[in-house]
C-alpha cells in the first residue's frame, strides 16, 4: 500500500529517460525487472489514431495503474497487450509491445499462448454461463490435458488465490452467474489465474461493483502483487494511489507522465498530471 503522507525522497526515483539524457516525464523507471515494454506503440480505429507513440516499461511483479480522463486511450492501450483488439475489424497497432523482450505483435506469435500468459479481467464481470467449477476449469481444459483430480486441485488453488474458495466451496456446481457481482469478478480473476498467467490486465475491475466488494478486490490485488505483473485501468484516483506501485497518466492518446505512484501523486512533474490528480479537469 502506498501512503501519500510519507516523506518523499526525490533521489529514490529516476527515469530511464533521465539516465539516457532525456527529460521527458513519460519515460521508464529503472533498476528493476521490466516485464513489458511498449515502444512507439500507436493504435488506429480505422483511419482514426487513438494512441500516439506510447513508451512504457511495466515492472515485473508490480502493480501499474493507468489513469486519465475518459477517452484518453487507457483501455485501447491495455487491449494491445494480449492482442484482443484483433477480434475487431479495422483495428490496428503499430510499434512494439515487448513481453520479456519479444514483440507480441509479431506475426509468428501464438496468440492463444499469449492470452494464457496475459490474462484479462473486464469492467463488468463476465462469468461464462456454466457452473462455478467449469468457469475456472474452462481455460485449463483449453490449454492442458490433466486428470480430473489434478483439475480439481487446480480449480481449488485458483479459487483460493482469488479469495473466493470459502464462499463457493459448497456451490461449485451452481451457475457462476448466480454469484454476487463482487464474487463474479473474483471468479473471473480465478479463471484468469488458473492457467498460471504471468500478467493480469484489469480494465476498471471494480467500477461495476459496490464499495465492500471493491475493497475485497483491492485487497486481493495486494495479495497477488509479486506473483503476477498487474496492469490496472482505473478512473478512481484513490484506488490508483492505494493499490499501485507505478502510475501512468494518459491524455489524448499520449503518456504524459509515468513514475512511482507516490511521486506521481505528491510531486508530479507535469502540470497536466497535477491538474488531473487534483480534480481540476477530467
Ligand atoms: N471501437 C472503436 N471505434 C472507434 N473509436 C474508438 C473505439 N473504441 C474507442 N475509440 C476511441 O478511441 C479513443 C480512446 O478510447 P478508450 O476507450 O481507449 O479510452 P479510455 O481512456 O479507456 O476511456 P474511458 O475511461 O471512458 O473508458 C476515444 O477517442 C474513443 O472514442
Amino acid at each position: 500500500m502506498n501512503s501519500l503522507s510519507e516523506p518523499q525522497n526525490a533521489t529514490t526515483f529516476s527515469t530511464a529517460g533521465e539516465q539516457a539524457g532525456r527529460h521527458d516525464a513519460a519515460a521508464a523507471p529503472v533498476g528493476k525487472d521490466v516485464k513489458i515494454s511498449a515502444r512507439k506503440l500507436s493504435f488506429f480505429y480505422g483511419s482514426q489514431q487513438a494512441l500516439f507513440d506510447n513508451d512504457l516499461d511495466v515492472m515485473a511483479g508490480r502493480v501499474t495503474a493507468i489513469i486519465g480522463p475518459s477517452g484518453c486511450g487507457k483501455s485501447t492501450h491495455l487491449r494491445i497487450y494480449n492482442r484482443i483488439f484483433e477480434l475487431y475489424k479495422g483495428q490496428r497497432a503499430s510499434g512494439e509491445l515487448l513481453l520479456d523482450g519479444e514483440n507480441v505483435l509479431d506475426a509468428g506469435v501464438d496468440v492463444l499462448e499469449l492470452r494464457r500468459r496475459i490474462g484479462m479481467i473486464f469492467q463488468k464481470p463476465t462469468p461464462f454461463p456454466m457452473s462455478v467449477f467449469d468457469n475456472v476449469a474452462y481455460g485449463l481444459k483449453l490449454h492442458y490435458r490433466m486428470p480430473r483430480s489434478e483439475m480439481q486441485d487446480r480449480v481449488e488453488q485458483a479459487l483460493k488465490a482469488a479469495a473466493l474458495w470459502d464462499e463457493v466451496r459448497d456451490k461449485l456446481d451452481s451457475p457462476g452467474t448466480a454469484l454476487s457481482g463482487g464474487q463474479q469478478q473474483r471468479l473471473c480473476i480465478a479463471r484468469a489465474i488458473a492457467v498460471e498467467p504471468e500478467v493480469l490486465l484489469m480494465d476498471e475491475p471494480t467500477s461495476a461493483i459496490d464499495p465492500v466488494a471493491t475493497a475485497r478486490i483491492e485487497d486481493l490485488i495486494g495479495e497477488l502483487r509479486g506473483r503476477y505483473t498487474i496492469v490496472i485501468v482505473t478512473h478512481n484516483m484513490q484506488q490508483a494511489a492505494r493499490i499501485s506501485d507505478f502510475t501512468a497518466f494518459f491524455y489524448q492518446g499520449r503518456i504524459v507522465e509515468y513514475g512511482e505512484t507516490e511521486m506521481m501523486f505528491t510531486k508530479p512533474k507535469v502540470k497536466q498530471t497535477e491538474d488531473y490528480i487534483t480534480g481540476r479537469f477530467g
